[in-house]
């Protein structure tokens, strides 16, 4: 297992980029830490498997380095990189039972028959194959050797990381909450430095440690689940994380208070003066409907019973707000006002979070 450490790392497909619109890949540098669990989460086309590719060896990046520890692989083939993969499809010997599926990573590298034993039977364990081990691989669905898959990606201990692409993908949905489960369990058990490739935030955010959320070739935020959920570092990260996404409103902020289209909204944290376009972003969890004011005039469009809450839908100035209402919490009839709980309003400039100080 090792460290993953992006240095410089910028990627632009065209070579010689004018500018940083030009990168698939923005300049970065990063640290991913041995033994954690990080999934790469962004939109079709945001750079993911750019990336991916360069820490496999697939590609090599037109700026930068990659080091492994303190190894530097920027250039090593994927053969030299000592990391496994797991693909969106299967990839199995048809012909092998899951047994010499599961060992042959092992084998491959002249394991000793008792390690490959105890190896193989651990796994088998975790995928919930332990009684299939004697069978082809062949007869099985499609469910069980994307298992198989996720099995031999684990197998060797001594990797240096575990990349998987949207490993999921063919997964009926029912099983997938149970791999998704399993996975955590066996990063658990084994503690390799795994990386995820994911456009489902569900997948990412039960999976990982840390996520890593792209938009448009840039990183816009690493950060623990709880982290992107309550301060998100750029709008992008409110909007594509959560159901629905974070409310974001255009707003002029003076000390601690922000206004929005002609309404005070005071705000649990103190702003300099700030530049650029600045907008205020609260969750709907920490948003509220009622009769009267304080808040901000609202059209209420609708109310979705979503089980566990209710998404009460509604305009202001013909930008779409939401509120949720949780279990227990009523929504009146005739709301016309949506209110924020200051401490969950943040701050952005150009969308990107600031900071504030303590009011
Ligand atoms: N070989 C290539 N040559 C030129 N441009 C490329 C190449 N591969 C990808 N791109 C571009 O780089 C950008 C990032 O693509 P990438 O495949 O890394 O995104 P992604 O997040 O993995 O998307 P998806 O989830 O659809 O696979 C896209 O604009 C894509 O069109």
């Amino acid at each position: 297992m090792a460290k993953i450490t992006l240095d410089n790392l910028g990627h632009c497909y065209g070579g010689r980029p004018a500018n940083r619109d030009d990168y698939q890949l923005k300049p970065m540098s990063h640290v991913w830490e041995d033994g954690a669990a990080y999934a790469l989460l962004g939109p079709s086309g945001c750079g993911k498997s750019t990336l991916l590719n360069i820490i496999s060896g697939l590609l090599i990046p037109s700026e930068g380095r990659v080091l492994f520890g303190e190894q530097d692989v920027t250039r090593a083939p994927t053969a030299k990189r000592n990391i496994a993969q797991v693909f969106q499809f299967p990839v199995v010997y048809d012909t092998m039972t899951v047994y010499d599926n599961l060992a042959f990573p092992l084998r491959n590298r002249r394991a000793a028959a008792r390690y490959v034993d105890i190896r193989v039977k651990a796994v088998a364990e975790m995928i919930g194959l332990a009684d299939r081990l004697d069978e082809r691989a062949q007869g099985l669905t499609a469910d069980a050797k994307q298992k198989i898959s996720l099995g031999r990606g684990m197998v060797r201990e001594d990797v240096s990381a575990i990349l998987f692409d949207e490993p999921l993908t063919v997964i009926d949905p029912h099983m997938k909450w149970e791999l998704r489960t399993q996975l955590k369990a066996l990063h658990r058990e084994f503690g390799h430095t795994m990386i995820y490739v994911t456009h489902d935030q569900t997948e990412a955010l039960t999976f990982a440690d840390k996520v890593v959320v792209m938009s448009d070739g840039e990183v816009v935020q690493v950060g623990a689940p709880a982290e992107l959920f309550e301060r998100p570092a750029h709008t992008f990260v409110g909007y594509f994380i959560g159901s629905p996404g974070m409310n974001v409103l255009d707003a002029e902020v003076e000390g601690s208070m922000a206004h929005v289209m002609g309404c005070a909204l005071p705000l649990a944290r103190r702003y300099g003066r700030l530049s650029g376009r600045v907008q205020i972003g609260v969750r709907p969890e920490f948003a509220s409907v009622a009769e009267t004011g304080p808040g901000l005039p609202v059209s209420v469009t609708r109310v979705e019973d979503v089980g566990r809450h209710r998404v009460v839908r509604a305009t202001i100035g013909g930008v779409e707000v939401n509120a949720i209402a949780q279990e227990g919490q009523s929504v009146p009839e005739n709301a016309e006002w949506l209110r924020f709980a200051p401490e969950a309003v943040n701050v952005y400039a150009d969308g990107w979070l600031v900071e504030g100080e303590a009011a």
